[in-house]
């Protein structure tokens, strides 16, 4: 069984087809990448996956069953967390309290627990304070427990984001575009932590990415896009010298050096 699963998978908005007909198939323990050039549907499905949209076509299993049922909120505690292209932290408040928050899908504790603070309540707060420590310096981030996001730099933004997915202890791990924005040296450290979160977590990650560089050095399998459908899949270099991928990018202005669709 397949840790995640999109059959036949179609998304429309009007009379666009955003997604078209997409099926893929992603293995517990590896790294997968969705590429293709600006347009392509990689985002949709993301969000997907993330249950903000609803297919009209096609079903998507996590570890066998439809998720489709579930509503976005629930998404997290079956063990899916994701980042955004846009980072999604909250600006006022440091980097302890937003991975603190990434935990809170995690609370089983109901408020008369929380008031009398019983022990149930207590070893809670105990688990969810040793899971983002761990977080924390996993990710090298103890200079930066205390500080605000608004006061840090958009690599170590970019390094909580990941954190506060991380925080859940997710089985599949959903990176929108983890390089954008960043250095070359950003870039490989994000390389770096992708190959950890994978071998030493041993969380699965999909990943949205445009920078050819990153998907070959850490995927397993890459699946190319364009026009919301599948162009080809496998590995990195088979998929990197697929004519039709070499054509859809040319299509699109051909591909930078960072292997950007320009
Ligand atoms: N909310 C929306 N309403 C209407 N059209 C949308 C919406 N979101 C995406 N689209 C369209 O759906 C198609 C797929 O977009 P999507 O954002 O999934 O592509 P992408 O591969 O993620 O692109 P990028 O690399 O630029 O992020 C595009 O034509 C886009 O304009």
């Amino acid at each position: 069984m397949s840790l995640l699963e999109l059959s036949n998978v179609t998304l429309r908005f009007g009379g666009l087809v955003a997604v078209n007909d997409v099926s893929f198939n992603v293995e517990e323990g590896e790294v997968f990448a969705l590429v293709g050039p600006n347009g392509a549907g990689k985002s949709t499905i993301f969000n997907m996956i993330s249950r903000f949209y609803t297919p009209a076509e096609g079903d998507i299993l996590f570890e066998g069953k439809s998720i489709l049922e579930k509503e976005a909120h629930e998404i997290p505690s079956m063990g899916i967390a994701r980042t955004f292209q846009n980072i999604e932290l909250f600006e006022q408040a440091s980097v302890l309290q937003n991975l603190l928050v990434g935990r809170h899908t995690h609370r089983r504790s109901n408020f008369v627990a929380d008031m009398v603070f019983t022990p149930f309540v207590r070893s809670e707060e105990r688990a969810h304070r040793e899971a983002v420590e761990h977080v924390i310096d996993f990710l090298d981030l103890q200079p930066y427990r205390e500080k605000f996001i608004a006061g840090l730099p958009y690599g170590v933004r970019k390094v909580v984001e990941m954190g506060r997915a991380l925080a859940i202890k997710p089985k599949l791990l959903l990176l929108d575009e983890p390089a954008s924005g960043l250095s070359v040296e950003e870039t490989q450290d994000v390389a770096f932590w992708i190959e950890d979160i994978k071998k030493v977590m041993g969380i699965t990650v999909l990943m949205v990415e445009h920078d050819m560089h990153l998907v070959g050095a850490v995927s397993d399998r890459v699946m190319a896009l364009a026009d919301g459908r599948m162009l080809a899949i496998g590995s990195p270099q088979e998929v990197q010298n697929d004519p039709a991928v070499i054509e859809a990018y040319l299509g699109s202005d051909g591909m930078t050096d960072d292997g950007e669709a320009a």
